[in-house]
């Protein structure tokens, strides 16, 4: 813009000679315009003047090929006929179809003749009377008569003689099908009666047929077909530019429909559709799933058929709609493709639920460890209980189980847990602890045996599907706590639980311990963080809140658009699955009842009864009821101390304990023994002793006498108050 102002950049004040060049540019001084250069080149500033720069690489610029090699190829044989599950599902349909049509239509034969036989005389009437039309030619006798109004004689000669000539015409052809149908006549007449009746039949349903009024056909229907809309990219496009996202509108606005891109034609993919999308730059695919809704009734379709999806490996704008043509919750439950079998192998994948499209979504067991959240009533136990049968299942694998909401949904497993608790007491929570107290020392004791072992039996320091077959003690073991934030959230064990659980998580998957958590209040406090960010497979049904949704599934998950949440009522059983393969997966699992539960269990037990595998509580072994520990090991610890002795190594203690009573203390350590006194307010110090083996004195963790006295002083007062 010229203004008045001098030329700020120049100290010399405004270049009126350069102006008045660019002004009248009819003659070219080349000295000034050298000189001018010059100048410029001093003043880097004034670049701008030169006009706008080009940037873009002529590479850039040019229209870009399409990369064959990094290009996605599409399946050569459609989703169906790669599957033998769908194959299976797609013929079962067809014949299914079929033998209900066939059938339906087969028992409304009776009616269908008696509609034929009622309709035949009207039928037989059209056909005389258009055979007629046909003989005088009546079609033209409109035109005819036209003629005859407008007096247009030479036209009407004309026609009369064409009409003429195809009356005698079509008169000698209906005189050689008015002969040939005497003769048919006759010939029935002396044809044995079957051909009579059949030949009656032909005639009544050919004259029926042709009697049928417009309106109502003669077939019934044998199915009522909900009428599914083809997904088109104009219904996408419609259906996200009434979602309110800011840049969608303004790229639609802008650009029109192009503003919506689809990289891939849109399909049928299953038992719906399928479009991928490309959004405008700067939407994002969360801000799609947030107005899942919203994107339904842009659709015109039930929620349940909507599930939109990220790839975020490909763009964070890259969308990809499957549109149901039922919802989800309506399609029947598929049956568990594990019902029929005897055992399985708990280190295969199992059939953990089926997507959206009806595929069978599997999970792994070894290697990984379990998270399952959503709030209350929306199939946590029921999904826990399809890998616990798994476990279950194989009579090879140890089960621990563990409920802390007591209300008896794995308890038809009990009877193959070689550990089960089951209840809100504060003994199964303790229960629990001391579960996880000895899933650490399990996992010390098998990290230290697969240590001994020589390298090529196990290379990979880590239990192997044949090892955990073959070498006793290294079996795979699954333990489930079932509402663990009832034991995570413990006033007294709690945090010790969360502290193990974490380390058993972090050590015990290469040693063939595999944990398996349900919880309904995923929030820090009752789901450790240590716990929920080391946790392997996830599985997250429907939750409330971003929070339970990234203490589920992971940090960022509800920014990369894995939204829980999204999930409504009708859900159950329906949820997010991360880490069990690449991308995360909407799954809604298989459902098994009570009975079936049950049945399975009772076929499990079988399987071990067989393999001689039952152990622990399973075997008929009493567990130590924490109850009774929890009684003796205060006074234990107090009546360990000598009278002269204020203070002694938890090392000495742990000793004492097990000369007093093996049967009970034969495994505990100096770490498990402070463990289970911090619930007391019993903690360990720095206590000065000397080394018997030695002699030599040494400062080491131990314990304080009078805190023990206290702490029993301080049960015992609490007791007698309850009992009073
Ligand atoms: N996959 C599924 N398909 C259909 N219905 C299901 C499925 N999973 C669960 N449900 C239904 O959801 C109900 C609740 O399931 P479940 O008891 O497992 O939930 P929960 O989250 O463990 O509940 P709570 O937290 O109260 O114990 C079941 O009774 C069942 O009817």
């Amino acid at each position: 813009m010229t203004t008045n102002e001098p030329d700020r950049d120049r100290p010399e004040g405004l270049d009126w000679s350069r102006y008045e060049n660019e002004m009248t540019d009819n003659v070219v001084d080349l000295d000034a315009a050298r000189e001018r250069r010059q100048r410029d080149d001093d003043h880097e500033d004034q670049d701008d003047a030169a006009g706008p720069v080009l940037v873009d690489s002529l590479e850039a610029q040019r229209k870009p090929k399409l990369d064959r090699r990094g290009a996605e190829r599409r399946p050569l044989l459609p989703a169906w006929l790669r599957s033998r599950a769908e194959l299976r599902d797609a013929v079962a349909w067809a014949a299914g179809y079929t033998a209900h049509v066939a059938a339906y239509h087969a028992l409304r034969l009776p009616k269908y003749a008696g509609k034929l036989a009622l309709r035949s005389p009207v039928g037989l009437g059209r056909t005389v009377g258009g055979a007629m039309r046909w003989l005088f030619d009546l079609e033209g006798e409109p035109v005819r008569q036209a003629t005859v109004r407008t007096e247009n004689a030479e036209q009407y000669l004309h026609l009369s003689r064409q009409r003429d000539r195809r009356v005698r015409w079509r008169g000698i052809v209906a005189l050689v099908v008015i002969v040939t149908l005497i003769l048919a006549a006759v010939a029935l007449l002396l044809a044995p009666a079957w051909v009579r009746w059949a030949v009656l039949g032909v005639a009544v349903a050919v004259f029926g047929l042709r009697g049928a009024p417009a309106d109502r056909p003669l077939l019934d229907r044998a199915v009522v077909g909900t009428q599914v809309a083809k997904l088109t990219s104009d219904i996408v496009v419609r259906a996200l530019s009434v979602l309110g996202i800011a840049g969608v509108n303004q790229a639609l606005a802008k650009q029109g429909n192009g503003a919506i891109t689809f990289p891939a034609p849109i399909v049928r993919d299953g038992p719906g559709w399928r479009a991928d999308v490309d959004l405008p730059p700067g939407v994002t695919v969360g801000d799609v799933l947030d107005r899942r809704d919203r994107l339904a009734s842009g659709l015109g379709r039930p929620l349940g058929c909507v599930w939109p999806e990220g790839n975020a490996d490909i763009s964070p704008s890259r969308l990809v709609l499957w549109v149901g043509d039922r919802p989800m919750s309506q399609v029947p439950p598929p049956v568990w493709p594990l019902l029929k079998a005897s055992t399985v192998d708990v280190a295969k994948p199992f059939p953990f639920g089926t997507d959206p499209r009806g595929r069978v979504v599997t999970m792994e067991l070894p290697y990984t460890n379990v998270l399952i959240g959503s709030i209350p009533g929306y199939g946590k136990t029921a999904s826990v209980q399809l890998p616990m049968l798994v476990a279950a299942l194989d009579p090879h694998t140890e089960l621990w189980g563990f409920d802390f909401k007591g209300t008896g949904g794995l308890d038809p497993l009990a009877r193959v847990c070689a550990r089960y608790a089951s209840g809100q007491d504060d003994d199964t929570a303790e229960a629990g602890l001391v579960a996880l107290r000895e899933l650490r020392a399990e996992c010390q004791r098998r990290a230290a045996a697969i240590k001994k072992l020589p390298k090529d039996v196990c290379p990979d320091n880590k239990v192997t599907p044949e090892l955990a077959r073959r070498i006793k003690g290294l079996q795979w073991l699954v333990a489930i706590f079932d509402e663990c934030q009832d034991l995570f959230a413990h006033a007294e064990f709690g945090k010790e639980a969360g502290e193990l659980a974490e380390k058993i998580i972090k050590l015990g998957r290469a040693l063939g311990v595999i944990l398996i958590l349900a919880t309904q209040r995923p929030d820090a406090k009752s789901l450790p963080t240590g716990v929920s960010a080391n946790v392997g497979t996830r599985f997250c049904l429907r939750v409330m809140g971003q929070l339970e949704n990234d203490m589920v599934l992971g940090t960022s998950s509800y920014r990369n658009g894995l939204r829980a949440t999204m999930f409504t009522k009708k859900d159950l059983g329906v949820g997010y699955l991360v880490g069990a393969a690449d991308d995360a997966q909407i799954v809604r699992t298989y459902y098994l009842d009570g009975p079936t539960v049950e049945k399975l269990a009772a076929r499990a037990y079988a399987a071990r009864v067989a393999a001689g595998t039952l152990t622990g509580q399973a075997a008929g072994d009493q567990p130590e009821t924490p109850a009774t520990r929890r009684e003796t090991l205060l006074e234990d610890t107090l009546s360990v101390f000598q009278a002269d002795e204020a203070k002694l190594w938890a090392e000495t203690l742990v000793e004492r304990l097990i000369a007093l009573r093996p049967e009970v203390y034969a495994e505990l350590t100096r770490d498990q023994l402070g463990a289970a006194l911090k619930p007391y307010g019993i903690t360990t110090t720095q206590v000065w002793g000397t080394d018997p083996a030695t002699g030599k004195g040494a400062n080491r963790r131990g314990i304080d006498r009078t805190a023990v006295a206290e702490a029993v002083a301080e049960r015992n007062r609490r007791r007698g108050e309850s009992a009073a």
